[in-house]
């Protein structure tokens, strides 16, 4: 288990990123403390996917700093890296090599001995109840079984800090109890989340801290209690459509819907 320091996992300072002349990332701070869940949130668009490439150090040129377990990124030593869980949202997975044969394989990148992961992962995917699919070939699986796969890949080597991408999307009412339970035990383990996910419901009931992410910016930073506290709204949904400025969805539904019906 981690050791609980007042010590933050991750801290951005002054973040900016442009493609071509546009800023994408307009002057982003955040320090986040082990055990935090993050619900990650904002409007298509709003830089949300960028942030966590940056943080991977997979996008190079923006400005301001990034610091993980302390240490600068931009220092060259990539040893933070084995520390990390990361969930993709839409990924390629080898389609072609079984759950086992992926597993085994992802697990030794992490650089965990491949007996050791070829054990684990097969009792994680027991715990999903895919005990009988770990030696079919991914091409096989419903949506659902291939978010399992990942998010079992993301933890094969017990990592400190997640990134997480919509990581409930494809899986049954049963599986989502299950992976929300695991994510606020890992928490209370203290390992940190950054949660991304446009299901508001969900974020709203796993994370203990809110980011809200608006055109390149952090437009607001509190539990969901303080959001709901600060605005007179109840969900989530609405103090997000509330932070955005967005109140013209029954308008656009209307316009939408009788273009369609157009003759
Ligand atoms: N490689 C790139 N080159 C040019 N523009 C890019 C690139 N990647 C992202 N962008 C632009 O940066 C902006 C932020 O994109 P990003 O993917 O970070 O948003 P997001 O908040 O993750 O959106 P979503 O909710 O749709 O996933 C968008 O306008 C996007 O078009």
């Amino acid at each position: 288990m981690m050791e609980l320091t007042n010590e933050p996992v991750l801290s951005l300072r002054d973040l900016r990123m442009k493609y071509e002349d546009r800023y994408v990332l307009r002057g982003i701070d955040l320090d986040v403390y082990p055990g935090q869940i993050i619900g990650y949130i904002g409007p298509n668009g709003a830089g949300k996917s960028t942030t966590v490439k940056i943080m991977l150090g997979l996008v190079q040129g923006y400005t301001g700093e990034v610091r993980i377990f302390g240490r600068d990124i931009a220092d060259g030593d990539v040893e933070y890296k084995g520390r990390i869980g990361y969930v993709p949202e839409v990924v390629e997975v080898y389609d072609n090599l079984t759950a086992s044969e992926y597993l085994t394989f992802v697990g030794e990148l992490y650089g965990v001995d491949r007996d050791a992961a070829d054990y684990k992962a097969r009792r994680l995917m027991s715990m999903f109840g895919l005990e009988t699919s770990y030696h079919d070939r991914i091409a096989s699986f419903s949506k659902g079984m291939r978010q399992k796969v990942l998010l079992i890949s993301s933890l094969l080597h017990n990592p400190d800090l997640l990134f997480f991408d919509e990581p409930l999307s494809g899986l049954d009412a049963n599986s989502v109890m299950i992976v929300k339970e695991i994510l606020s035990q890992l928490s209370a383990q203290g390992k940190t989340i950054f949660y991304s996910s446009h299901i508001m419901e969900v974020v709203e009931k796993i994370s203990n801290r809110i980011v809200l992410l608006h055109d390149g910016q952090v437009a607001a930073d509190a539990s969901f209690e303080e959001l709901k506290a600060q605005s007179k709204e109840g969900t989530l949904e609405e103090i997000f459509n509330q932070l955005t400025g967005f109140h013209e969805h029954k308008q656009i539904a209307e316009q939408f819907v009788s273009i369609v019906q157009e003759e």
